[in-house]
């Protein structure tokens, strides 16, 4: 692993690191936020899954996380939304290939080879962080946006253990029944549908729902309400009788000003999930 930036911030340290991933067969980036307190003790560690066209640098520089981990005592990790390079394949469209690999692992080519972000997420890259920096891997808990609230609502559901809460901005709530989410389940995953279910956030609510608390936020005012579903997933976390709130936030976009309005809120709920 190489080190390619540390900055000082709210007396913490932004670091931005590159590592040889077996997982993808590629050179991986990602960011990790320690707090003060990691300088001498070890810190639970916070997700933060970024969406479609993302790097790890979206929500490092936009989401105004540092602030809060520091004053919570909480790192925060950005991983990249993808494999990447020359060698990997892409697509035309911002929404397939490099930049959107949807937290699947694909077994269709051209995909199969490097878009494996399923396993990069829940193996590869836990392990690394926690070889590597003063986490606390039995206290974890995971957030994301769009495209990456949906990887955080079905990565939290499938290892219910690994974390003690989960919240997402504007998830894709609903994949299979979205033009994001069957154009990619069906370029990643193939034709058959039973193998998507497993990625789908209302799916996932209705069949077992979390053990732990969520939280979901969602602009009414988001320009691709149509392509998220937020409803299929609110009507599914009543459905289950989930422990947890879904809010509309009135006037909100999709953007990072969404986020960066909300992420207090967020943060204090995964500290308090946290026992911080
Ligand atoms: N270029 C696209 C819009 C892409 C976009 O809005 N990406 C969002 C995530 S969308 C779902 O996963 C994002 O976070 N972008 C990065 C940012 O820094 O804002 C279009 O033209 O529609």
């Amino acid at each position: 692993m190489k080190t390619l930036s540390e900055n000082r911030v709210f007396d913490g340290v932004q670091g931005v690191y590159v590592h040889p991933s077996v997982t993808c067969g590629c050179e991986m980036t990602f960011a990790l936020y320690l707090p003060p307190e990691a300088a001498h003790s070890k810190v639970p560690l916070l997700w933060y899954l970024s969406g479609l066209t993302c790097t790890h640098e979206n929500a490092m520089t936009k989401a105004g996380m540092q602030k809060y981990a520091a004053e919570l005592g909480m790192a925060v990790c950005f991983p990249d939304t993808s494999p990447r390079g020359a060698d990997v394949a892409d697509d035309k469209a911002f929404d397939l290939g490099q930049g959107a690999g949807f937290y699947v692992d694909a077994s269709q080519a051209p995909w199969d080879p490097h878009f494996r972000m399923w396993s990069y997420v829940t193996g590869e890259l836990p392990r690394l962080i926690g070889d590597h920096f003063p986490v606390e891997m039995d206290r974890q808990s995971i957030t994301g946006h769009s495209m990456g609230g949906h990887g955080a609502l079905t990565v939290a559901m499938r290892q219910a253990e690994r974390f003690a809460s989960v919240s997402a901005f504007a998830p894709i709530a609903n994949p299979v029944a979205s033009d994001w989410g069957r154009k990619q389940f069906t370029a990643y995953l193939g034709n058959d549908e039973a193998d998507w279910a497993a990625h789908d956030s209302s799916l996932l609510m209705r069949d077992h729902g979390f053990d732990g608390p969520v939280l979901i936020d969602q602009g009414t005012s988001d320009q691709f309400l149509d392509l998220l579903r937020p409803e299929t997933l609110a009507e599914a976390m009543a459905a289950r009788r989930q422990d947890g709130v879904f809010r509309f936030q009135k006037g909100y976009d999709h953007s990072y000003f969404f986020m960066a309005t909300f992420m207090e809120a967020h943060m204090a709920f995964h500290a308090d999930a946290l026992d911080l």
